[in-house]
């Protein structure tokens, strides 16, 4: 099958190539930041690295959304969540959705699969998580973080349509890529698993500044993921939305992960960090959210939120 990126950042980056050299498919970018798709376009490709190690230069077909007259099978889409929106209604303006499309998309957060919806039937999308650490040192430069075939991800229907040929061709695809799919069986609980582990990592690592490996080494962390976790369990269990693991298992994934990806800035940090605004009111503030309209105030959640708020406004007063 033929696959088309939206959106040529960390992520889109990193599915893009691995589906590109590994599987052996065809694979366009596109792009709306310009200085990415402009030295793309001037490098004849993109410089990618692992650990910052081994960089080498990757051609591959870069376009902004009006230049681009392909039609892939698949999208996948990777943008920040609030810069979605504007993203598809460009997108769609430059005729770039057809009706037999299928797209996959695993941003962190919620709030994306409704937007996606408004240009895609629903029996055509396909969500998923991914728990792959990556990042853009700069345009055209990317960082796949984590030794090779470490890359671990979840995909399920969107609303739990049953699967078809292309939804298994797109599982084969991104297991040939060394991507490591899990098929999952019920798509909103395996979204929300990853949103209350990102609501425990991203957002404390982005307010102390700090790698995964870094907050491990406070031995509280298990103590506060714990607490977030159990605000998450309670309000998702209220919503009956089906949780992968337990509370315990999800503490337990937030140590192994921050010892795995050790050397990672979580992508909130790598936006924080750069004076852009932070998906923190689609991870923490999604999960408080779901609480307040099933009669459960997430405190803690909505504390963080304000926290992480109020960090970003503060970074003016820092030199
Ligand atoms: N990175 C990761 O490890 C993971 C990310 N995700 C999720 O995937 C989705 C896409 O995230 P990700 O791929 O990380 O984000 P991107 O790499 O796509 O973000 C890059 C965007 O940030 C802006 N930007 C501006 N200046 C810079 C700069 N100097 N360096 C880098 N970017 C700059 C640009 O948009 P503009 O100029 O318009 O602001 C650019 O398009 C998000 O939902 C994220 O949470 C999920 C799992 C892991
Ligand atoms: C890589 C990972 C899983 C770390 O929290 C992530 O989702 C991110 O960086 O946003």
């Amino acid at each position: 099958m033929k696959y088309g990126v939206i959106g040529a950042g960390a992520m889109g980056y990193r599915y893009g190539i691995l589906l590109k050299e590994n599987a052996n498919v065809e694979v366009d970018f596109i792009d709306t930041w310009k200085p990415n798709v402009e030295k793309v376009k001037s490098q004849g490709g993109v410089y990618v690295s692992r650990d910052h190690q081994n960089k080498k230069l990757i051609p591959i077909n870069m376009y902004y959304p009006e230049e681009y007259s392909g039609h892939p099978d698949v999208w996948i889409i990777f943008k920040k969540q609030m810069q979605l929106s504007e993203e598809l209604e460009r997108d769609s303006k430059a005729g770039l959705f057809h009706k037999d499309q299928y797209v996959f998309s695993a941003m962190n957060g919620m709030g994306h699969f409704e937007k996606i919806d408004q240009y895609f039937d629903e029996n055509h999308i396909v969500t998923g998580t991914a728990m792959i650490a990556t990042v853009l040192n700069g345009p055209g430069d990317v960082d796949f973080m984590g030794p090779k075939n470490s890359e671990a991800m979840h995909m399920a229907p969107y609303k739990n349509y049953s699967l078809n040929d292309t939804t298994k061709s797109i599982f084969n695809d991104f297991d040939r890529a060394t991507l490591g799919p899990v098929m999952a069986d019920e798509w909103l609980g395996m979204c929300m698993t990853k949103v209350i582990f990102n609501a425990v990592v991203n957002t404390l690592c982005t307010m102390f500044e700090i790698r995964m490996g870094e907050l491990i080494q406070y031995e509280g962390v298990p103590d506060m993921a714990r607490q977030l976790f159990n605000e998450s369990f309670d309000a998702c269990e209220r919503a009956n939305i089906p949780l992968l693991g337990t509370r315990q298992s999800n503490v337990q994934l937030v140590i192994d992960s921050c010892h795995a990806l050790k050397y990672h800035y979580p992508s909130m940090y790598q936006d924080f960090s750069k004076g852009r605004n932070t998906e923190v009111d689609y991870i923490n503030g999604y999960i408080a959210k779901i609480g307040r309209s099933n009669d459960y105030i997430c405190k803690t959640h909505e504390f963080v939120v304000h926290e992480v708020h109020l960090a970003e406004k503060m970074r003016q007063f820092k030199k």
